[in-house]
């Protein structure tokens, strides 16, 4: 069958769907928990042994040591847990004393509370810096709108103001888990939650989302840092928008 575009199209047949492997959970899930820390550590988001990511696949859970430079772990260090209550299934058996991520409370937020199948926690500077903006400091939120790569995030477009929730940090990891499940409650539409002076919450319904997400977030970060430089307003639309009213502005 050929198609309007002049490619040719492939009808599916029902009884043997194409697998699109990425979507179905069909890849090694340990191998790309491991891939992702290397890609992260490049970008400078997992840094220092901080920040991670968590993959859900079914019925297991799959997180790294804590404390351990992520770029480096091997697939017998992943550890995987049960999804439904969290308990430690398979622990990494050549090292006993590794513990599960002090960030483990925090992905189960996202996997409960939005069904995620991936989190991903970053401690990306532009991302520090973005909770230290002054309007993040007043409002305990990161607002964005009118640029491009809002529409990234699932749901929005270009028009719209992203907001983002802030909440302060704790001494420990595990402490935030609280402050999060709040914000995540609250504002309903986010997909993340910041954490002022210490990174990124940012999640997807697979890993592929999350981390596009979480590309998009850390770009706009990044913009709205260097707009905040160059004494422009970030959080408004600009004036010359005609699709917005002067309310926007
Ligand atoms: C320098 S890392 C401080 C702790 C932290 O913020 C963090 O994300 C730790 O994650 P881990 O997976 O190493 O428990
Ligand atoms: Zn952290």
């Amino acid at each position: 069958m050929n198609g309007a575009n002049g490619y040719r199209t492939l009808k599916e047949d029902p009884e043997r769907p194409i697998q699109r492997d990425y979507e179905r959970g069909h890849e090694d899930p340990i191998s790309v928990l491991t891939g992702l820390c290397r890609e992260m550590y490049r970008l400078g988001w997992v840094t220092g042994t901080g920040g991670g990511i968590s993959l859900r696949q079914g019925r297991f859970v799959y997180m790294a040591p804590s404390g351990v430079q992520k770029e480096r772990i091997r697939p017998d260090d992943v550890f995987v847990l049960d999804s439904e209550s969290g308990e430690v299934l398979c622990r990494p058996e050549h090292a006993p004393t590794l513990r599960v991520s002090q960030c483990c409370p925090l992905f189960f937020n996202a996997f409960r509370l939005r069904d995620a199948g991936a989190c991903i926690h970053t401690h990306s500077p532009v991302a520090v810096m973005a909770t230290m903006l002054p309007a993040t400091e007043l409002e305990s939120e990161f607002r964005i709108t009118h640029l491009e790569m809002i529409k990234g995030l699932p749901g929005y477009g270009y028009h719209d103001t992203l907001v983002i929730p802030l909440i302060d940090n704790t001494a420990q990891e595990e402490e935030l888990a609280g402050a999060m499940a709040e914000a995540m409650k609250r504002y309903a539409r986010s997909p993340a939650v910041l954490v002022r002076r210490h990174g990124l919450y940012a999640w997807g319904r697979d890993y592929t989302e999350a981390k596009t997400v979480t590309e998009c977030l850390d770009y706009l970060f990044d913009i709205a840092v260097r707009m905040h430089s160059a004494g422009l307003d970030y959080t408004k639309a600009p004036q010359n928008c005609l699709q917005c009213s002067a309310a926007d502005r």
